[in-house]
């Protein structure tokens, strides 16, 4: 994309071509070799008080970190629970609010218990392993939701250092989400990796009464930075599954890729594959 490089140091922060787990530097990747899931997230600031959980034994040839970032109520944890598990849960809206992580089928928490009603609730920054297998090989994606209030912007910014890639979020019936775009995009120029991997989706698309955004003005914007975009639903799942596997397909290729291997086009296969719309190219 034609985002702006700015000469900042990032020590600590893993490129985007190496393999998870971090906590003890980023690790060449190996094709081939499997390893367990590590016991601690991997990535992020050190928060005290944090325990350590496991990564329920699955075995994986790379490993990627990636973030969903966006306004609040844009569908991030939606989308999360969309691809993790199939799933979609309609009720009351539960905002993100903090930071933990959870892993396999239920929440665990430290503190005070998170409210256990609600649709796709979480109630802090939470990560969520899924192994995807692209072209033979098991790509682990641990997925990073972050909480869209503005009020825990300075928290979240701590973990964009070390993503691989940025699932960019926007709520196609909510206008003001997509105006924040830009600004969204100033900050992960300003706090991630130059060499991130960018998505922008338009969620929500099933709401096809309540469009606020054209899809041709995010085609526009998504064109006018290079990035890669797609309407999706976390609702009906549309373009949801797509929308993490080219991630992995990118960052696997990035990281493993042999010379005489044709590039992986992430434009042009999302173009290809993705239902609705998809797009584009500068
Ligand atoms: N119709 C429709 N509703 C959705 C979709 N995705 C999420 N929602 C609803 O939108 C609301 C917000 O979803 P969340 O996933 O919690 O939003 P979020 O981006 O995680 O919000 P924060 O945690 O505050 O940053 C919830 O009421 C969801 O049920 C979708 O694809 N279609
Ligand atoms: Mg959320």
């Amino acid at each position: 994309m034609s985002r702006k490089k700015t000469s900042k140091s990032k020590a600590g922060s893993a490129p985007a071509t190496s393999a998870l787990p971090a906590a003890n530097g980023p690790r060449p990747v190996r094709p081939g070799t499997a390893r367990p899931c590590p016991e601690a997230p991997p990535n992020g600031p050190p928060q005290p008080g944090w325990s350590s959980i496991g990564g329920g034994g699955d075995f994986y040839d790379v490993a990627f970190k990636v973030m969903l970032v966006g306004d609040s109520g844009v569908g991030k944890t939606c989308l999360l629970v969309r691809f993790k598990d199939g799933a979609f849960l309609a009720g009351t809206f539960i905002s993100t609010v903090g930071i933990d992580f959870r892993r396999g089928t239920g929440p665990r928490t430290l503190g005070a218990p998170p409210p256990r009603t609600g649709p796709c609730w979480s109630w802090l920054v939470v990560f969520q392993n899924k192994v995807v297998d692209v072209d033979g090989m098991k790509v682990k994606l641990q997925i990073w939701d972050t909480a869209g209030q503005e009020r825990f912007r300075s928290v979240t910014h701590a973990y964009y250092r070390d993503a691989h890639a940025l699932l960019l979020l926007y709520d196609v019936t909510n206008k003001a989400s997509f105006d924040s775009i830009q600004a969204w995009l100033t900050e992960i120029q300003e706090h991630a990796q130059d060499d991130v991997v960018l998505m922008l989706l338009g969620n929500k698309v099933d709401s096809a009464q309540e469009r606020a955004v054209k899809r041709e003005d995010a085609e526009k914007l998504a064109k006018d930075y290079g990035l890669p975009f797609m309407e999706t639903s976390a609702k009906t799942g549309l373009n949801v599954d797509l929308a993490f596997t080219a991630i992995a397909k990118e960052l696997k290729q990035r990281s493993t890729k042999a010379p005489s291997e044709p590039r992986f086009r992430l434009h042009d296969y999302i173009k290809r594959e993705g239902r609705g719309s998809s797009c584009c190219r500068p």
